[in-house]
């Protein structure tokens, strides 16, 4: 069943649900009230046949606490850090006490983004997540951040959700926040309205969402629930944002249907779902306006077309594409390497052995390995 309304929810047949610091923590203590209402409401739906994986915040801000280090955006690396890995274990002891109230049994997943950005990783964390559901334990995702450092972490854990969602091939994302949705303007802002829909996540949407998140405690903002969005769209996952202060906190938002529902607009191949949901790119392209055509037919990007390559990347990375404006056009698996694509950048076929010293390989990235934004 296509998942179009928060009033589906419950009807799902794979939910990932994704709750936010703001809520989980309370003045560096656990909301154990809510902990609690919330693991009823999940083990509702499972009695309802909806399996649940649960992607939970809360390390940093409970570990914070107990170390008294400092929150949110002051705290260091080292200190987030350590806070997490202080954090993660009290997470987990409130997860596994809360789910085995109902006799649900917690597993705990942590991944670094390295884990869902490597092919072969992705499908063994999907792997794990799959079996995990069999045996009927209920996973509970959060990113690793005690070893992920600044350049390679997710940092909030809405896209996490989007990512294991595309990998777990859930039917729908839930986002539990602090607001009733994404409003039109920063919701403290006067006459500020609740967008219901959203079928695309287009940049005047982007534009709605002010960065950084108004709890101070949270990391993600609205602007990383909107990329969650998109990377959730591109695999066919609809992705809702509830308000999950109330208390049952998934009940009360079914109930009342009121939140803000991210339809898919496209459903790429579970290959292409996880090239376009990648978030680290190791260089870029810039095309000409003929090359940016030719892509838009669903072509494959050749080297007549480069005309300014970035970063020092080894073929097979992940590299984006911009526009002669540097407009982002999409991101691919490129064929050469940087050096490589620098040789030969801008020439025809022909002209491109002498300088690779071997035959040219059909394009620097093939349509089957590139994904349009
Ligand atoms: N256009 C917007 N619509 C809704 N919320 C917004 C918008 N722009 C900024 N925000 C802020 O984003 C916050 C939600 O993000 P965040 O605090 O990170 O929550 P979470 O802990 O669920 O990740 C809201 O409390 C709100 O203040
Ligand atoms: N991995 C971090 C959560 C980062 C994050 O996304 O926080 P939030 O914006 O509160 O959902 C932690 O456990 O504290």
């Amino acid at each position: 069943m296509r998942i179009q309304a928060i009033s589906d929810l419950g009807s799902a047949r794979r939910l990932v649900v994704k709750i936010g610091s703001a809520l989980l923590v309370e003045d560096g203590k656990p909301a154990s009230d809510r902990l609690k209402s919330l693991a009823r409401d999940l083990a509702e739906l499972r009695e309802r046949g909806t399996e649940i994986i649960v992607v939970s915040s809360g390390a940093i801000a409970l570990g914070a606490a107990r170390l008294d280090l400092p929150k949110g955006g002051r705290a260091s690396l080292a200190d987030a850090q350590a806070a997490a890995s202080v954090g993660q274990v009290a997470l987990a002891q409130l997860w596994a006490e809360a789910l085995g109230e109902h006799d649900l049994l917690a597993a705990q997943m942590l991944v670094t983004l390295g884990d869902l950005e490597d092919r072969r990783r992705y499908l063994n964390a999907a792997a794990t997540i799959e079996r995990l559901l069999e045996t009927g334990a209920v996973p509970v995702v959060n990113e690793n951040d005690s070893v992920a450092t600044e350049e390679i972490r997710f940092g909030d854990n809405d896209r996490l959700a989007a990512r294991v969602a595309q990998a777990a091939r859930a039917d729908a994302v839930l986002l539990l926040s602090d607001v009733d949705g994404l409003f039109d303007r920063p919701p403290d802002q006067e006459g500020a309205v609740l967008i219901e829909r959203v079928e695309g996540v287009t940049p005047e949407i982007l534009a709605m969402a002010d960065t950084g998140s108004s709890s101070g405690i949270g990391s993600g903002g609205m602007a990383s629930k909107l990329e969650a969005a998109k990377i959730a769209g591109r695999a066919g996952i609809m992705l809702a944002i509830v308000n999950g202060t109330r208390l049952p906190p998934i009940a009360s938002a079914v109930a009342a249907n009121r939140g803000t529902v991210f339809l898919p607009v496209r459903s790429d191949s579970a290959r292409k779902a996880w090239l376009g949901g990648r978030l680290a790119c190791e260089g870029a392209l810039t095309v000409d306006a003929g090359c940016v055509s030719a892509l838009a037919r669903g072509a494959s990007l050749l080297a007549a077309g480069v005309t300014r390559v970035e970063g020092d990347f080894q073929r097979g990375d992940l590299v984006q594409i911009d526009g002669p404006d540097g407009e982002r056009l999409g991101q691919g698996l490129v064929e050469y390497n940087a050096e490589e694509c620098r040789a030969i950048m801008g020439m025809r076929e022909g002209e491109q052995e002498a300088q690779l010293g071997y035959v040219p390989r059909a394009a620097v990235v093939h349509r089957d390995h590139m994904v349009r934004s």
